[in-house]
This record gives C-alpha cells, structure tokens and sequence, in this order.
C-alpha cells in the first residue's frame, strides 16, 4: 500500500497533479474541500477575526482524511496535515492569531499528531512538492479564479502570497515524515503539454520504484483525462 501527499503553494497545482497521477497509478484521489470550505470566504474578508476557525477547520478535515489515507490503502492526497503548521505560524506571525489561540492549536495538532503515531501506518510513503515562483502562483491563482485569493480582492494578498513562499522553503528542508522529492512547478505545465507531464510522472514513477514501492515491471494506465 502506497500513501502519497502533495505539498506546495497556493494554487502550485497540487489538486491538478493529484487527479493526473491518481489516474496514471490506479489508486484513489482525497481532495481538500474549498469550494464547500464555509469558513475560508469568511476568512478573506477578515483574516484577523477568522484565522483559528479557518485553521481549526483545516485541521479537522486533514486529520479526517490523512487517517482515512492510512487506512484504506493506495492513494495520493491533494494537500496533508504536515502544512497545517505552516499557514497558522505565519498567520500567528503575521498578528492574526492571540496567544491563547496559538496555545490552544499547537495542544490539538500535537495530540491529533500523537493519533496518528498510534496507527499501524504512521505516515505516508513519499511527499512530492511542487515548488513554484511568485509569477507561476499568481498566474495560476488568476486562471483559477476565485474571487476572494486575487491581488484586486485585497492589495495585502501580495506581501501574503510572498511571505508563504518564504515558508515554504525551510518547511520543506524540514519535513521528515516520509521520502520526499520536488517538482519544478514552473519549468512543466502538466496540464496543456503532454510531453511535460510524462516528465514529471516519470519523475515520481522512478522515485516510487527506487523505493520499491511500485514493481519494475509497473505498467502505467494509459488514456488519461484531463480535465482544465
Ligand atoms: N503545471 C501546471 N501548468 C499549467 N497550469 C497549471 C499547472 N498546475 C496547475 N495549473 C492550473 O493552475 C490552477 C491551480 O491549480 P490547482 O487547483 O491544481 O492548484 P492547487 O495547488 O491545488 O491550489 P490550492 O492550494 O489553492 O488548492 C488551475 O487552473 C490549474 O489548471
Ligand atoms: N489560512 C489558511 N490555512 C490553511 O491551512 C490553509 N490551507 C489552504 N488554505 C487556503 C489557501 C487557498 O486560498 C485555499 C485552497 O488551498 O485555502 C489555507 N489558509
């Protein structure tokens, strides 16, 4: 059994990448819910008041999903509970966050975390991170289009969007959970070019086979849709 999780920035393409190498390995996709995510349009409109709600949410449905992962077997998550941390420090950094609610999420992500340390398969096989630039994020998070994540919803979304950049890198560095490997999010557009998507699945295929986690003689499903 083969758990996957997908990392990386705000609109990197991790929910594209997911349905695209669920499909190629035949194993099932977990999707973070957004668009029926009640808390996040709040959260846009006033970070201040809505950073631990939206986190706390967040936390819930990764927790769900994560142990649901490690349960059923072979599949590949869109996004994982090991960025929780991450987008809460640096809101709490930012100054959205009391001291109180910053206590109160650690004490829960702590003990969701030793949940997790108790079950037969502790965590997943291998993280691909799909690292992108400023221009590639924005660009995507346009072609997207959700109202409330463009730069003219709130001119404060650049200094957001540049500082969760900067996190990204030393938590990345840091992430010991599993094997991990990086996906050069810019240079390949998986989506539109499918000589660029063989590159990147054939990236993964080959770290999964070094791990022995997939056969040599691994056939790949063919016929992959691809939905924009
Ligand atoms: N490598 C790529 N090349 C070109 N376009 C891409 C690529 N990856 C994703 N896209 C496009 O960028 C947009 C955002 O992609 P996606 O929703 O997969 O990002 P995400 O990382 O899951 O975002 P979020 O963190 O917000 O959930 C989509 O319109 C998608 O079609
Ligand atoms: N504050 C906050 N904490 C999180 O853990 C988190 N995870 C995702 N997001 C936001 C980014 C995209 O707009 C959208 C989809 O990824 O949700 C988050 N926001």
């Amino acid at each position: 059994m083969t758990v996957i999780v997908l990392s990386g920035p705000i609109g990197a393409g991790k929910s594209s990448l997911t349905s695209i190498l669920s499909k190629y390995l035949g194993t099932e996709p977990f999707y973070e819910s957004v668009d029926d995510n009640p808390v996040l349009p709040l959260f846009y409109a006033d970070p201040k008041k809505y950073a631990f709600l939206l986190q706390v949410y967040f936390l819930n449905t990764r927790f769900h999903s994560i142990k649901a992962a490690l349960t059923q077997g072979n599949n590949v998550l869109d996004r994982s509970i090991y960025e929780d941390a991450l987008f809460f420090q640096m809101n709490a950094d930012i100054g959205r966050a009391t001291k109180e609610e910053v206590d109160t999420y650690y004490e829960l992500l702590h003990n969701m975390m030793d949940e997790l340390e108790r079950m037969p398969k502790k965590s997943p096989d291998l993280l691909v991170h799909i690292n992108v630039s400023y221009d590639t994020m924005i660009k995507r998070i346009k072609k997207r289009g959700r109202p409330y994540e463009q730069l003219s919803y709130d001119s404060t979304l650049e200094d957001y969007y540049k500082r969760l950049l900067r996190y990204y890198k030393p938590w990345y560095e840091k992430y010991d959970y599993s094997e991990k490997m990086v996906i050069d999010g810019d240079k390949y557009d998986f989506m539109a070019r499918e000589e660029d998507r063989e590159i990147v699945l054939n990236q993964i295929v080959d770290k999964l086979k070094s791990m022995g986690k997939l056969p040599m003689d691994w056939d790949k499903q063919t016929d992959i849709q691809i939905e924009a």
